[in-house]
């Protein structure tokens, strides 16, 4: 049997119940590759949250299965890390207190060696390091851009080096020039801890220049819709999306996102109660 990192077979999530019943996850089968970049699109209320947070074990599952190196999940584990949209950091932490913190609660709880803390230290400097923030080791979260406390927030979720990173829209609330630096900074993250990634995003710009794949989620219910292979090579540069191949694909997964929201704009139908609307203009006057 093939190794997958991530299984998903199966997988259904409702919430609420009787006539009032949500499926927000319809029979999802989804196999992802240990080292792979995959990237969840999809219009509003597709599932792709939902669906990151199943597989961080933070929502359970109605019936199918999650497996992780072939075992199934239930609760979220230290082989998994997510990152917000919001940063999440502790305000009354510095950068590196932030890094640091859920080493150090989860040391409370065992005995911890000399070697255990120096090996925790020095994992935090290179974090620092990596995330270029050295500088800022001592400052707090209020001292920092937007850009700069995601970094942070990063860098917390890669100190227990998980072997997956869930990030559900980490970028959504930035600028897009910080975007870009950040998107090279992740591709970085990715190439030099050798995590498997499952990013969430609704910008499908951002989906085709990190993800290995691009998979496509469609409302009412939220389900995969189409798998998109990305047709670049494996190391990104920001010119790639400049190219033919890239701005194809971008048009025809927005245009299958549209198909897929029910919201497509229907121009004849408009066109049509725009005259209506002058046609009756007309017999007033
Ligand atoms: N805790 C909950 N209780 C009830 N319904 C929920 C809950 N969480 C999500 N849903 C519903 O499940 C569906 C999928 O939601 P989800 O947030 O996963 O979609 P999404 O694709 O991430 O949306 P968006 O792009 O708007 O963030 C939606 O219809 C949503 O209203």
């Amino acid at each position: 049997m093939a190794h997958h990192k991530i299984e998903c077979r199966g997988l259904f999530k409702h919430f609420g119940e009787g006539p009032r019943r949500v499926t927000a996850l319809q029979d999802v089968d989804l196999a992802i590759a240990d080292n792979e970049f995959v990237t969840l699109v999809g219009a509003s209320g597709c599932g792709k949250s939902t669906l990151l947070r199943t597989l961080a074990g933070l929502e359970q599952r109605s019936q199918g299965e999650v497996l992780v190196d072939g075992r199934p999940v239930f609760a979220p584990g230290p082989e998994r890390a997510m990152v917000f949209q919001h940063y999440s950091l502790y305000p009354w932490l510095s950068v590196i207190g932030n890094i640091k913190f859920s080493r150090q609660l989860a040391w409370q709880a065992r005995d911890r060696s000399s070697s255990d803390v120096e090996a925790a230290a020095g994992r935090a400097d290179a974090l620092l390091r990596l995330m270029g923030l050295s500088a800022s080791a001592q400052a707090y979260p209020s001292q920092l851009s937007g850009g700069m406390q995601q970094r942070v927030a990063i860098a917390r979720a890669l100190m227990s080096r998980p072997q997956i990173l869930l990030m559900d829209e980490p970028f959504g609330a930035l600028d897009a020039q910080t975007r870009e630096v950040m998107h090279d900074l992740i591709l970085h993250v990715h190439r030099l801890e050798r995590t498997t990634v499952v990013f969430v995003t609704h910008d499908v710009e951002e989906a085709l220049y990190l993800g290995h794949r691009v998979v496509l989620m469609a409302p009412r219910p939220g389900r995969v819709d189409t798998i998109y292979e990305v047709p670049l090579p494996a190391r990104r540069e920001q010119r790639m999306k400049l190219a033919p191949e890239f701005l194809a694909l971008k048009g025809r997964i927005l245009e299958r996102i549209r198909e897929t929201s029910g919201m497509k704009t229907d121009l004849e139908q408009l066109e049509r109660l725009t005259r209506a609307a002058e046609g009756a203009k007309e017999s007033t006057t």
